[in-house]
Order: C-alpha cells, then sequence, then structure tokens
C-alpha cells in the first residue's frame, strides 16, 4: 500500500510531511509513504501581509484540489493555516501531538520584550501579535514580516528589526531554538488557533488510510484543544482579518481556554478565561463555541463589523 502526501515546498512544511512520513513507516512497516511537492497561492505572494490578502485557504486550496482528483490521498497542514471550513469531501483525519504552543521572541540575544528599547521596531504581519504587542508595549514600532521562518530570521540578522515574533512550534522544527530569547507566556500572548498543532487532512470515507494515519499520529489532547479552538474560530468567522486568538490547555479531563479578540490597536480588547469539563468531542466543540460567543456579546460583534463589515 502507498500513501501520497500532498506538501508545500518550504523547509518547515517539508519538515512536518517528512515527520509524518516517518511515523506512518515505522508503525506499518509493509505502507509506502511519498511526497508530492505542490505550490499555493500564499508561496507565491510573499510580500503582502496575510491579512490584506483575505484568502481563505492559501496554503491550502491548491493541495486540497489534488486531493479531490485523487492524485495524493492525504495533506500535513500547519493546523493554523487551515481554515475552520473544508471543502466537502475533504476532513481532519488527524492531529498531531501539540509542539509549544507559545510565541517566541528573537532578538540576536539582545533583548527581552521588557528590555527593548523605547520605539524599538518589532516585525511581526499578524494582527493577533500586534494587538497583543500593543497592550504590552504601546510604545513599539510594528513593522510588517512575512516570508517563511528561515527568511524572517534572516531579516532579523540583516538588522531590518530589533526583534521578531514567530511561532516557538516552527522555530523549534526548524533548530533555531538558540535564537529564541524569549518565550513569551500564553497570559501575555494568547496562541493563535491550533498553533503547534499538525492537522492531517483527507478524504472522508478513505477509512483504511485514516485508520492507519489516526494509528500513526493521532493525539487525544491536541484533538480536543484542536476542536475547542477550531470551534471559537468557526463561531467568531474572523479568519485573518480580525485580531484574535484561543488557546485551550487539555489536563486530566479539563480544559483550560483563553481567547480574546480586539480591535487593530488593542484599544477595544475582548478577553475570556474559564476551566471546563471536556469529555469528548462534542462537549470540545460547545466549549469552543460557547466562549467564541461570550466575546462576541461581550463587543466582539461591533469588531467583527468594524473590521469585516455589515454581512
Ligand atoms: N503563519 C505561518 C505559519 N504557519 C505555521 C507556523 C508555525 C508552526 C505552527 O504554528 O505549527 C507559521 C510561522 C509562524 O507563525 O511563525
Amino acid at each position: 500500500m502507498k500513501i501520497r502526501i500532498g506538501t508545500r515546498k518550504s523547509k518547515l512544511a517539508l519538515w512536518q510531511s517528512e515527520w509524518v512520513k516517518e511515523q506512518i513507516e515505522k508503525k506499518f512497516p509493509g505502507v509506502e509513504v511519498e511526497l508530492v511537492k505542490i505550490t499555493t497561492k500564499g508561496d507565491k505572494i510573499l510580500d503582502v501581509p496575510l491579512a490584506k490578502i483575505g484568502d481563505k485557504g492559501l496554503f491550502t486550496k491548491e493541495i486540497e484540489e489534488a486531493m479531490l482528483r485523487g492524485e495524493v490521498d492525504i495533506a500535513v497542514h500547519s493546523l493554523k493555516d487551515v481554515p475552520s471550513k473544508l471543502p466537502d469531501g475533504l476532513t481532519l483525519i488527524a492531529f498531531s501531538k501539540r509542539e509549544d504552543p507559545r510565541d517566541a521572541f528573537l532578538s540576536c540575544g539582545k533583548y527581552t520584550l521588557e528590555t527593548l528599547p523605547q520605539g524599538a521596531t518589532v516585525g511581526t504581519s499578524s494582527l493577533r501579535r500586534k494587538a497583543q504587542l500593543k497592550i504590552l508595549r504601546p510604545d513599539l514600532n510594528i513593522k510588517d514580516l512575512r516570508g517563511n521562518v528561515d527568511t524572517r530570521i534572516r531579516k532579523l540578522k540583516e538588522g531590518q528589526y530589533d526583534a521578531i515574533i514567530l511561532a516557538a512550534a516552527g522555530v523549534k522544527r526548524l533548530g533555531w531554538e538558540n535564537e529564541i530569547d524569549q518565550i513569551l507566556p500564553v497570559d501575555k500572548m494568547i496562541p493563535s488557533v491550533s498553533q503547534g498543532i499538525l492537522g492531517i487532512e483527507g478524504r472522508e470515507g478513505d477509512d483504511e488510510i485514516i485508520r492507519i494515519v489516526r494509528k500513526a499520529v493521532n493525539c487525544k489532547s491536541s484533538e480536543i484543544a484542536a476542536t475547542v479552538e477550531r470551534a471559537f474560530l468557526r463561531t467568531v468567522e474572523g479568519g485573518c482579518q480580525v485580531p484574535l486568538g484561543c488557546y485551550a490547555e487539555v489536563k486530566e479531563g479539563k480544559v483550560h481556554v483563553r481567547a480574546f479578540i480586539s480591535d487593530l490597536n488593542g484599544e477595544f480588547f475582548y478577553k475570556e478565561e474559564g476551566v471546563f469539563r471536556v469529555n469528548s468531542i462534542e462537549e470540545a466543540d460547545r466549549v469552543g463555541t460557547e466562549v467564541a460567543e461570550r466575546l462576541l456579546s461581550a463587543g466582539g460583534r461591533e469588531i467583527l463589523k468594524e473590521l469585516l463589515g455589515e454581512k
């Protein structure tokens, strides 16, 4: 039996797909796994902030089309790049053990977020990171930064920024861990929905492939966390154009959820935090939905109207 993985060509995407290939081949010596490289729109547009492109599925669409045409069988994604709604016929079939979900601060060994000089230039294009930075350090000059992880670190080293913020997960997977000067705590910098989790997407009804992939990589607590966080995202429907974050920490039948929605400057900032009992995927979905509804009622709805226009 052979399983073909559709993957982007970036170093991080290839690392992630290779990792899934290894897990499958280790557990199922009779299964051959092949990587098929596919370029997505997000790989082509490298200089525009994602919030301005505004497309859902920027990093996933071409791979999904290949899956639906039967050219590849599964796709390995950074789950945070996967929109909350998938095309008909496709579904998330497994969730990897979560790598560090937090954001990392990099400054060539010079600073922490607290010791950065007044007015220093910090690189990030993420509205979620910008809004939270505005609250922690309103004096900072926040400058757009796109490109893959290696490119962003190169731009920091060239001196274009005093510091940059990246997902710790990507930095660690690519072996840049020593460049991290500070890991930002989840209370101060609420992570992105699904940050650090790999989502494996497949075709509905491909039961044998689903069984193999789940057995090789699925992690129950990641599945619960991802379900809470993605239910939040689906309910808010803010995508990349609204500053928002949601992080569900799973321990012993409970989830500790932290979430926020804010305007672009962090001026109107709504945060929710709570601990919920969760014993099933259905309950996890309900918790994420409820947290989102609370934030929408608290003021999130006005922010969506302002940023997305009347719907
Ligand atoms: N937005 C791009 C992206 N998609 C996934 C990761 C990191 C890995 C992960 O979160 O699993 C990154 C880089 C970053 O935000 O620094």
